[in-house]
């Protein structure tokens, strides 16, 4: 009997498959069967395999053949790869594939004219927040594939974006779902933190997944702050705008608390939905206060509810920023807790030269399709070192295609075939 195990994995038995869940959050399942027939085909020895306390079972012993099942299991982890969460097929973008990290915004490196930037090394999301801006999270309705980019191909497209940029970077971790899915993400960290040009590393976060264990080593690799998306006290309807039954608000508020006495500073960023939670403000203020949220950086950043073209909408009542400004400000005055009106200011934030552009709006380009999009009919295509995201095309990876671009703020480029 041989119990075989791979390095940050474990195996499960799923009945005439075996499930390898690698780093936590993703899975690739296995056929028993062919697995068994791999080993019949070069050892002429019938085997059974199983799995039992997260070890791949082989009623054989045999050295060559534990060699033959881990080849075989990590030769075929990209084709089968799929998140724990979403479910959804993942694909691994990696160094050899030659994939731009610049001009997407579901994965890679973003620059908005600052000296931030944001770092996105996944999509994909553990609950479906019933206004998320991306539609994110096991419900989506819209998005059919994720992806992982390789931590230290990450890191080395973000080296490079950092030596353009200059000194006192700030480098956000969030995106198209939440960034602790991100199977490398403590290495992440500390990749960043090597940066000489990196000062802030923050995270944009529902915090669910934090245990005290990963932010012991968040600490230690050198996160800075968490913005934490909490969008009501009330446990019953936390579980209600998360649209996740299972949604333990005590555990993510105790996880705020380990935050901050493990020396990563707080910001709550409630989404608020008037005539829902906006009476609970007083209280997150309370909260905030009480477990000493807010100290290198404001406690509370209110984030005004806004249908966007592809997210949920709740059938709510949408106020005007104006009005929401207003209600900040009263807010502020009543409570004496500020700054609730924030400012790029209050994070460091200032203008940065841009990464120039490669293309602008109106231009044609010839580009390659690589790989397919997040959605039906968009494809991801690449000219002249950065990703294109084609919409509204039938193309397939391979293809060249003459892109029309209509689309390029903030380095995002969106074309359509011509
Ligand atoms: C798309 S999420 C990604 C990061 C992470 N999953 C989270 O929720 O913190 C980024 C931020 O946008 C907020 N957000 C999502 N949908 C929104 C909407 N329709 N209007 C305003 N803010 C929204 C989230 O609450 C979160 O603070
Ligand atoms: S808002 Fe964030 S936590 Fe909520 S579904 Fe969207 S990505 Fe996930």
């Amino acid at each position: 009997m041989m119990r075989i195990k791979l390095p940050n994995s474990y195996f499960e038995d799923h009945e005439s498959t075996i499930r390898l869940i690698w780093r936590e959050t993703l899975y690739a399942d296995f056929e028993k069967k062919l697995l068994e027939r791999a080993i019949k085909r070069k050892f002429r020895i019938k085997t059974t395999i199983s799995a039992e306390d997260g070890y791949l079972i082989v009623d054989a012993e045999n050295e060559e053949i534990e060699r033959l099942i881990t080849f075989l299991i990590q030769s075929h982890l990209g084709e089968f790869l799929r998140s724990r969460y979403t479910k959804r097929k993942v694909l691994y973008i990696h160094e050899g594939m030659n994939v731009p990290l610049l001009g997407y915004n579901a994965f890679g490196l973003i620059d908005r004219g600052t000296n931030l930037i944001q770092v996105r090394g996944s999509t994909g999301c553990n609950v479906s927040c019933i206004f998320c801006s991306v539609d994110e999270g096991p419900y989506s309705r819209t998005r059919i594939l994720d992806y992982v980019v390789d931590v230290d191909y990450l890191l080395k497209w973000f080296d490079e974006v950092a030596q353009f940029k200059g000194k006192g970077l700030e480098a956000h971790l969030d995106g198209q779902g939440e960034p602790l899915l991100y199977p490398f993400i403590v290495e992440l960290v500390q990749g960043l933190r090597e940066n000489p040009n990196v000062n802030i590393i923050s995270m944009q976060s529902n915090g669910i997944l934090l245990s005290d264990k990963l932010i012991e080593e968040l600490a230690e690799a050198g996160l800075d702050r968490v913005n934490l998306s909490i969008h009501s006290l009330d446990p019953e309807k936390a579980k209600m705008l998360m649209g996740m039954k299972n949604y333990d608000l005590n555990h993510v508020l105790e996880m705020a608390e380990a935050l901050i006495n493990a020396g990563i500073d707080v910001l709550f960023a409630p989404v608020i939905i008037f005539g829902i939670n906006d009476m609970e403000a007083e209280a997150f203020i309370e909260f905030a206060r009480r477990i000493g949220a807010g100290k290198r950086w404001p406690a509370l950043g209110f984030q005004n509810y806004v249908p966007y073209k592809f997210g949920r909408h709740p059938s709510v009542r949408f106020l005007s920023f104006k009005k929401f400004y207003t209600w900040l400000r009263e807010l502020e005055e009543k409570t004496g807790m500020r700054p609730l009106v924030l400012k790029p200011e209050h994070f460091g934030m200032h203008k940065r030269r841009f990464i120039p552009l490669e293309f602008h709006v109106g231009e044609v380009v010839k580009a390659k399709i690589i790989l397919p999009g997040r959605i039906e009919g968009e494809m991801l295509a690449v000219a002249r070192n950065r990703l294109i995201e084609v919409i509204n095309t039938h193309a397939k990876v391979g293809e060249e295609i003459k892109v029309k671009i209509v689309r390029t703020r903030h380095g995002i480029y969106v074309g359509m075939p011509i």
